[in-house]
């Protein structure tokens, strides 16, 4: 697979205290990676690090290089990391406020996206690319909104449709669900989902929740203490962990019985699938709707991006 990203030797320090440490990890093109571990163990530094983001007291030293780039990000300038922000890696934060202009139309702030980085000419083309955008994140007719006359949920919609306007090579995402209202988390990761699978863009999600990296990622890193301490495939992560802290992280999570956790991956699987007679599905995985929950032993079609469980521990064929 070929690296959009590659970092090695990254660390991150404030005076004399390093808070990440010899960090090393690449992403493939079109990969989905899951940044796991407990708060304060480095992973938003880390991810600020990527596009030159830290607080100012903050230094990161080491590598970051991304596919086409000629330079290295870290200690790269400011002009050189603006062209690359938005345009090559996008970032998607918790909180959509911190990414929108409250006094701009959210059509024009698309727009703007693109114009910026010139991969749309003229306001009009960029415009009508700006409404397709927002259609394709269900936010038709909403062109001429300011940000607060949308939910929250809606907000976060339009800063997805913002980070992929420019089909960036890498996709970042900051615990992007986490202030949302559980029955719109669903939907804000599966439009995520679908937009990198749809640019074969690699995408970077940092998450405290096992179910959601289950559903939405391939691979996984864990992060403690400042370093990776383990990674792998998340099916092999999740269900073999090696790192005493990595088994801790999973029996403190409710992904129970994590040896019978079964992933479909959205975009890795058709868009609709069978499960064997006697899947269960987990009653709080990231993709639960009210049929869901309310059918336990649901044997029938389901849709994509659901993790169940099967009692034999056997793979269901989808
Ligand atoms: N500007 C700063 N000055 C000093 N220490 C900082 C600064 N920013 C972050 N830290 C510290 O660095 C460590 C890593 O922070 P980071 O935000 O990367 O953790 P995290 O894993 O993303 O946590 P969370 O899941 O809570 O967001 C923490 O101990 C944090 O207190």
């Amino acid at each position: 697979m070929n690296d959009v990203l590659t970092v090695s030797g990254l660390t991150v320090s404030v005076r004399d205290k390093s808070l990440v440490q010899d960090v090393g990890l690449s992403v493939g093109r079109g990969e989905r990676v899951g940044l796991i571990g407990e708060s304060g163990s480095g992973k938003s530094l880390t991810a600020l690090s990527l596009i030159g983001l830290l607080p100012e007291d903050v230094v990161a030293t080491g590598s970051v290089r991304l596919a086409g780039i000629e330079h290295d990000l870290i200690g790269a300038g400011e002009r050189k990391l603006s062209k690359v922000r938005g345009r090559h890696i996008a970032m998607v934060f918790q909180e959509p406020m911190t990414a929108l202009n409250p006094t701009m139309r959210v059509g024009d702030q698309v727009a703007e996206a693109m114009l910026i980085h010139r991969t749309k000419r003229g306001r009009r083309a960029a415009r009508a690319a700006a409404a397709e955008l927002l259609a394709r994140v269900e936010l038709d007719g909403t062109m001429k909104s300011y940000p607060h006359q949308l939910s929250g949920g809606q907000r976060q919609r339009v800063v997805v449709a913002l980070a992929l306007a420019n089909d960036p090579a890498l996709l970042v995402c900051d615990e992007p669900t986490t202030a949302l209202d559980v029955t719109v988390q669903a939907m804000v990761l599966d439009l995520i989902v679908r937009g990198v699978t749809a640019r074969d863009s690699a995408l970077l999600f940092i998450t405290h929740d096992l179910a959601v990296v289950a559903t939405v990622c391939q691979r996984v890193l864990v992060m403690y203490g400042g370093r990776v301490v383990e990674s792998g495939p998340v099916e092999e992560v999740f269900t073999k962990p090696r790192h005493r802290y990595t088994q801790g992280l999973l029996a403190a999570s409710d992904l129970d019985s994590a040896d019978h956790l079964l992933t479909t991956i959205p975009g890795n699987v058709p868009a609709a699938g069978k499960f064997p007679s006697g899947c269960v599905f987990r009653n709080r995985c990231a993709f639960a709707t009210s049929a869901c929950e309310a059918t336990p032993e649901w044997t029938g079609t389901a849709e994509r991006g659901f993790a169940c469980f099967h009692p034999a521990g056997e793979v269901a064929d989808v």
